[in-house]
């Protein structure tokens, strides 16, 4: 733990597996951190420093590609797909590429933005979504078992799939900050988050904010799995903040639920201490509503989509 800035946790150690000491300890600091900030610093060796740089090294010949490559990145869920420039968010540009883990999605991608292809890039996109898949899982079952609902594992980890979402963020060319990217919680269950300059910034329960250490690693919990764990830990609110004269470019793996699964809080969480905090939903369901006016109009989009 770091005095003044997010809580940072090892994830490096060899012998960390289920059922170890290393392990029970590091699941220690997992909890206690997922319930005072809703996030994390990671350190991950096997994702290193050299292919978090490739990756951001390709990320920023990616969006350097005229826009007609870039609308190639389309998908059924807009917030999934490639998002352009837009005046609410004019120094924010992103693209999406559902299930990364399976290796011809990122191949095809790949291959529509440069073709013929771009194999440096499709393999170092391969590799660091399976490093950085590797710490959501584990975080997850973590979490799991400290709340002893180890029972619902496979249940849990089979319910989802990974969106790996990469960011431009444009220079402002000013020396007080602008706006990247609004606050927000996560709408998700996991995000495992990997920014290359400085400028994402976390909210502390205590409304101060603070800023995560550039080219870490920042994992988050979202509102999905907030809502299973019947409101156990914190969704932190984030949001980045530009200044200067450099781009920023980021990425992060997403856990999202799957379509059709039902959100529900397990019974073992639910007492009279703890009642039952939201309606079970469709992950899929809460994407549509919060592009409605309804959620532009609310505070919370998730409370008013879930609220009891
Ligand atoms: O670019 C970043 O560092 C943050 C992005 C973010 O919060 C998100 O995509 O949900
Ligand atoms: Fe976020």
């Amino acid at each position: 733990m770091e005095m003044g800035g997010l809580p940072v946790i090892d994830f490096s150690n060899q012998h960390l597996k289920p059922g170890s000491p290393d392990w029970d300890s590091v699941r220690s600091q997992v909890r206690q951190a997922l319930e005072e900030y809703g996030c994390f610093e990671a350190l991950y060796e096997k994702a290193s420093s050299e292919l978090r740089k490739a990756v951001l090294e390709g990320l920023e010949q990616l969006f350097e590609l005229p826009l007609e490559a870039k609308m190639k990145n389309v998908s059924d869920n807009p917030s999934h797909a490639y998002i352009a420039p837009h005046p609410n968010a004019p120094l924010y540009e992103s693209i999406g590429i559902e299930d990364p883990d399976v290796a011809q999605n990122v191949q095809s991608l790949t291959n529509s933005f440069w073709p013929p292809g771009n194999t440096t890039f499709s393999e170092s996109v391969g590799c660091v979504v399976e490093q950085l898949s590797e710490v959501d899982r584990m975080v997850r079952r973590m979490i799991l078992e400290s709340f002893g609902v180890e029972k619902y594992m496979d249940e849990h980890m089979n319910s989802t799939r990974y969106l790996l979402r990469a960011m431009k963020y444009t220079a402002p060319d000013t020396s007080e900050k602008k706006l990247g990217s609004k606050d927000h919680t996560d709408k998700n269950i996991v995000t495992v988050l990997c920014q290359g300059i400085q400028g994402l910034e976390i909210q502390l329960k205590n409304g101060e904010w603070i800023t995560a250490k550039p080219h870490s690693l920042t994992v988050f919990i979202g509102d999905s799995f907030y809502a299973w764990l019947n409101g156990r830990l914190h969704t932190p609110y984030h949001r980045v903040m530009m200044k200067g004269n450099e781009a920023r470019y980021s990425f992060g793996l997403f856990s999202n639920p799957k379509k059709g699964y039902i959100i529900k809080a397990p019974q073992e969480l639910i007492d009279e201490q703890h009642p039952l905090l939201f309606k079970p939903f469709d992950f899929y369901d809460f994407l549509q509503f919060f592009h409605s006016d309804a959620a532009r109009k609310s505070q919370s989009a998730f409370h008013t989509f879930c609220a009891i």
